[in-house]
């Protein structure tokens, strides 16, 4: 009944072997997906299906006769089968079911699982019925899926969710990134990982993208299960089904801290000045740029202040640049507490920093008087005292200040203004404020005219000493000050007072000091050859960065024995400035000369800060009383009293005092009374060119301590 129903026409009035024998051939040859393939003992091909044609890729006319060893199977399992073959034939049994590489005709591998069943008719010889389902697919399919879990833990952090937002599925990377494990992290939304940096905005943005795009991908901010913040590089992207329905959404994330952290590295040694962490010179030039045209939008205006430090070479060279450098951070940092948030403190390098102020007013006079009134807070909080390293300095700054916007200002222009106005300040005698002003060009080119008429000036001989003399309370002659003049070609005789800044400011003091010396020593070995001037002493000045120089005892000594002049002749003048470097090694450097004979006296005494503590430990021999308590002595009775207390600080300490700057017999005579022992001045001689200094020597009798002194020579 049940044949009859299904297939009533092989049925009717067929034998029933036939109607199977029937349906089971048709069956064999057309099983789409079933290679069927009969062979005998020795492999002769017997039968060969319709899929057999498409898998292997021989017709049946060629497959039929032809040995399976020669068609399908690959040389490496030849011996294999032919065992397996044998096996089956002598057992009368098919060997078990199993997955095997087979030959197609154009030799690639077809992936095959295959069967056997070994069908025997009686009065026929057995035939092996191989029964291939073609694998390809499954194993193309297999292969993906295990390309793909390898892709999935990688080394990005990787996490896909499910159409709602919930995490379905994270890797291993995303464990290591986030400190989540998989089981913590599954049946959560990705906001387990969110950190407080965006605003709900940038979420939504992403959402909207998600929608729009099918995908997103930007930088986040997350945080760690630790609560630590890091930034992601993240790219979510939504899967679809056939419809078109989002699925799944599969996210990648690199944590890009690393990177952010190089970043901003990078940025800061290409923005920042290391050193005080201001910006530097293009962060600025920059930040102008763009003040500069706001201030054009907005018809606002801004200053552009150049501040340079007093005296910073000096303290550098004396006390070390690691007190410099401390000097510097202190100052970044008084700059920075002084501006507003909107302003600008920059370091160009060295000593010079730059502020910037913007929005200033409307006007130029209101932006003027607004610059000037932060110019001078500026002014006040970096002439603060400040300590380095224990030691009180009193530092200084000058300011130059330029206004922006005016006609046709360019940066480079602004920043010259600026710099211009801030030279100008300093010769103004420096803790000092200037506005830019178009004169002041003419300044500046003068003094590089300066610095190179000095070198020129040096290198052909243009430097005189002059001698001025120094005498006892009698007006007798007790020896000379040397004081350099410089005889310019072109400008005649010039004073010390006009080149000797520039000249320590651009380092040309050193060889000019050295030169002074050496001249200076050889008139005093000169001198030691006539009786009538041998007991004459010779007093040099000597700059804070010359004597700062680490050999500068072994340059005096040396001078000393290549012009034979006696060294207790020999006075050297230091100023106060001086007084700023390292004690002990101020002190070191005056007493390894002072053992040799040579004497030191102070100069300009009263002016600087010097306390009297430090001065007791110098191995001074002398105090030089400042020409300006000289001069206003008759007039101010402060300047009296400060000549008084010198004179008796000297007298205390056993140290020698001498006057400079006596103009007037009044002054001689007031000083005297107060016991001062030798003068200086216009009062007793001018500075002289040597053959005057000389007949002066001829004409006026040497004070008893010169021409003793001088007996024995
Ligand atoms: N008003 C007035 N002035 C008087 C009188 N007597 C002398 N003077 C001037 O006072 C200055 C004294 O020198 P100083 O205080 O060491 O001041 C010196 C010194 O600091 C520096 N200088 C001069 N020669 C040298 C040098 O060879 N090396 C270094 N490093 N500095 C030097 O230049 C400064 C100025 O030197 P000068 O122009 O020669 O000025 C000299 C001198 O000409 C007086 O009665 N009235």
């Amino acid at each position: 009944m049940t044949k009859a129903s299904t297939c009533p026409a092989l049925w009717a009035g067929e034998p029933a072997r036939e109607v199977s024998e029937a349906r089971f051939q048709k069956l064999f040859d057309e099983a789409d997906a079933m290679s069927i393939q009969g062979y005998l003992a020795d492999g002769t091909v017997v039968y060969w299906n319709r899929a057999s044609e498409r898998i292997y890729g021989y017709s049946a006319s060629e497959a039929l006769g032809a040995n399976l060893l020669e068609l399908i199977i690959p040389a490496d399992l030849h011996h294999e089968v032919e065992a397996a073959m044998r096996w089956m034939f002598e057992s009368g049994q098919g060997i078990p079911p199993a997955r095997l590489q087979l030959r197609h005709k154009n030799g690639q591998r077809v992936p095959v699982y295959s069967s056997h069943t070994l069908v025997t008719v009686p009065g026929h010889p057995p035939v092996l019925f191989c029964m291939d389902a073609d694998m390809s697919h499954l194993q193309q399919a297999e292969t993906e899926l295990r390309v793909a879990a390898a892709a999935f833990e990688s080394q990005q952090g990787m996490f896909i969710t499910d159409a709602r937002g919930v995490i379905l599925r994270v890797n291993q990377a995303f464990t290591r990134t986030t400190g989540y494990a998989a089981e913590e992290a599954v049946g959560h939304t990705p906001r387990l990982i969110k950190s407080n940096r965006h605003t709900p905005d940038f979420y939504t943005a992403i959402w909207r993208s998600l929608q729009d795009n099918g995908s997103w991908q930007g930088e986040i901010w997350d945080r760690r299960k630790n609560g630590e913040e890091y930034a992601d590089w993240v790219t979510i992207t939504a899967v679809r089904d056939a419809q078109g329905r989002v699925t799944h959404y599969v996210g990648t994330q690199t944590d890009v801290t690393q990177r952010k952290e190089a970043e901003a590295k990078i940025l800061q040694l290409a923005f920042y000045d290391p050193l005080t962490g201001l910006p530097n010179r293009r962060l600025l030039l920059d930040r102008l740029q763009q003040a500069l045209a706001a201030s054009q939008r907005n018809h606002s205006g801004g200053a552009l202040l150049f501040i340079d430090l007093d005296n910073f070479k000096t303290l550098n060279d004396t006390r070390g640049h690691d007190t410099g450098d401390l000097l510097l951070q202190q100052v970044a940092a008084r700059l920075i507490a002084s501006i507003r948030d909107k302003d600008t403190a920059a370091r160009l390098g060295g000593d010079e920093f730059v502020v910037m102020l913007e929005d200033l007013g409307q006007s130029p006079q209101e932006a003027a008087s607004r610059a000037e009134a932060a110019g001078r807070k500026l002014l006040a909080t970096l002439n603060q005292r400040y300590r380095l390293r224990g030691h009180g300095y009193e530092g200084s700054v000058s300011i130059g200040i330029t206004l922006f916007p005016t006609q046709d200002s360019s940066t480079d222009e602004l920043m010259k203004q600026a710099d211009l106005a801030m030279y100008e300040a300093k010769a103004a005698g420096r803790n000092a404020l200037r506005f830019f002003d178009p004169q002041m060009q003419a300044a500046v080119t003068q003094r590089a005219a300066l610095v190179s008429g000095l070198r020129e000036g040096l290198r052909k001989q243009q430097f005189r000493l002059y001698y001025q003399p120094q005498v006892d309370r009698d007006g007798r002659l007790l020896g000379f000050e040397a004081l350099l003049r410089w005889q310019s070609p072109q400008r005649g005789l010039v004073s010390p007072a006009e080149f000797v800044p520039v000249a320590e400011e651009s380092g040309l003091i050193l060889p000019l000091g050295l030169w002074v010396l050496e001249s200076a020593c050889s008139q005093l070995a000169a001198w030691a050859r006539q009786p009538a001037s041998a007991g004459l002493s010779l007093a040099v000045n000597v700059s804070a960065s010359q004597f700062a120089r680490a050999d500068f005892v072994e340059q005096v000594l040396e001078v000393l024995a290549r012009t034979g002049a006696n060294p207790r002749r020999l006075k050297l003048e230091l100023t106060e400035s001086l007084l700023v470097a390292r004690v002990e090694e101020v002190i070191a450097k005056m007493s390894a000369l002072k053992a040799r004979g040579v004497g030191f006296s102070l100069d300009d005494f009263g002016t600087g800060y010097s306390s009297l503590a430090y001065l007791r430990r110098l191995p001074l021999d002398q105090l030089k009383i400042d020409k300006s308590f000289v001069r206003d002595l008759l007039v101010d009775p402060n300047s009296a009293a400060i000549a008084h207390t010198i004179i008796v600080l000297s007298q205390t300490m056993g140290l020698a005092v001498i006057a400079e700057g006596v103009e007037s017999a009044s002054q001689r005579d007031l000083l005297a009374s107060l016991g001062c022992q030798a003068y200086q001045g216009y009062l007793f001689g001018q500075p002289l060119p040597l053959e005057q200094a000389e007949q002066l020597l001829a004409a006026q009798p040497l004070a008893p301590a010169a021409a003793a002194d001088a007996a024995p020579a």
